[in-house]
């Protein structure tokens, strides 16, 4: 088997490329690396090792976004193997399907590899987007919105108070944030949701950097999960953002979640949207966009003893 490294020096910060370089030096067993020089890059890379006669094992160093990248282009192939070492600031990735602790763990792996198929989900409004994690419409989607492109985020990183920023641009999105007005059809039924406060559409259950934001959501069921916070005054959702990190908040009336292998969501003004936490535009006044299990599957390394 083929082991490649995909190393995105801009992940963690900026930290991912010396990160990389000491783990380098740790690895016994012949591989390929290459560094990325640009977003997107890591699609293409991957999408090459796709001619590739030899099963592969590529390897993402990098965050949620690296990883999002290197499963698109890698995607439906049964000779990819997608797997990961966490160098990014959030890694939710890593919270969900695992990721390799260090050279010895892939070693481990490559003496018995055990790879497992994985959902893909993917919206589609006039073209079509994939999403490994999540994708999010609303107060989520605006917060990792403004703290990818905060300047603060890479301050309180280098002084290890990273999820300060979230703080931050919670209240700040608090306070400002519009509610909309939302329809959902799922299973037949529609149903209109007022004061929509978020719509989040989950193949996993982390969202931000270790919320537990869809506790129920299974990689590899078949299904994605949506939850729409809705009708809920500023200082609750307060108090519901502080109860996301075990997973309790879907205890709150204000909570709604379902679970389908298709829902349409229509809003009635342009709204905020993230694929995986990063920025994917708006989401246009009332159009339907459809959220679904993508046709196409992507291969993991199969959770066991050598990854955390
Ligand atoms: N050479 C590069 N220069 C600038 N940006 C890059 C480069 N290579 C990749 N990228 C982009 O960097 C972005 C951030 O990467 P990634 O999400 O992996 O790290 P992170 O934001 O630190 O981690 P997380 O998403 O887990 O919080 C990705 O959207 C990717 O497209």
């Amino acid at each position: 088997m083929k082991i490649v490294f995909i190393i995105n020096p801009a992940a963690g910060n900026g930290r991912a490329l010396k990160r990389w370089r000491r783990f380098e030096k740790t690895i016994q067993f012949p591989f390929e690396q290459v560094v990325t020089t640009y977003s997107g890059h890591a699609l293409a890379i991957a999408a090459n090792y796709r001619e590739s006669k030899q099963v592969a094992l590529l390897i993402g160093f990098g965050g949620d976004g690296t990883l999002r990248e290197i499963i698109a282009g890698a995607a439906g192939s049964e000779k990819l193997i997608v797997g990961s070492i966490a160098a990014g600031s959030g890694n939710d990735f890593g919270r969900a399907y695992g990721t390799f602790t260090d050279a010895q763990a892939i070693e481990q792996f490559l003496h018995k590899p055990l790879p497992k198929r994985q959902d893909l989900g993917e919206f589609t409004n006039g073209k079509a987007f994939q999403f490994v994690s999540s994708s999010g419409i609303g107060f989520d989607a605006e917060i990792s919105i403004s703290v990818n492109r905060s300047p603060l985020k890479k301050k309180l990183n280098q002084l290890g108070l990273g999820k300060l920023v979230y703080v931050v641009y919670v209240i700040r999105t608090l306070l400002k944030f519009e509610k909309f007005t939302l329809s959902v059809k799922c299973d037949g039924n529609l149903v209109t949701y007022k004061d929509v406060w978020l719509a989040t559409v989950n193949n996993q259950p982390y969202f931000g950097g270790g919320m537990k934001i869809s506790p129920s959501s299974k990689t590899d069921d078949g299904l994605l999960e949506l939850t729409v916070v809705h009708k809920i005054s500023r200082l609750k959702l307060l108090l519901v953002f502080g109860t996301v990190f075990s997973g309790a908040h879907t205890r709150f009336k204000e909570v709604t979640q379902m679970s389908s292998t298709e829902f349409w969501l229509s809003t009635e003004k342009p709204v905020c949207r993230h694929v995986d936490g990063d920025d994917a535009g708006m989401s246009p006044a009332n159009d339907l966009v459809s959220y679904t299990v993508s046709q196409t599957d992507w291969q993991s390394i199969k959770l066991t003893d050598y990854i955390s």
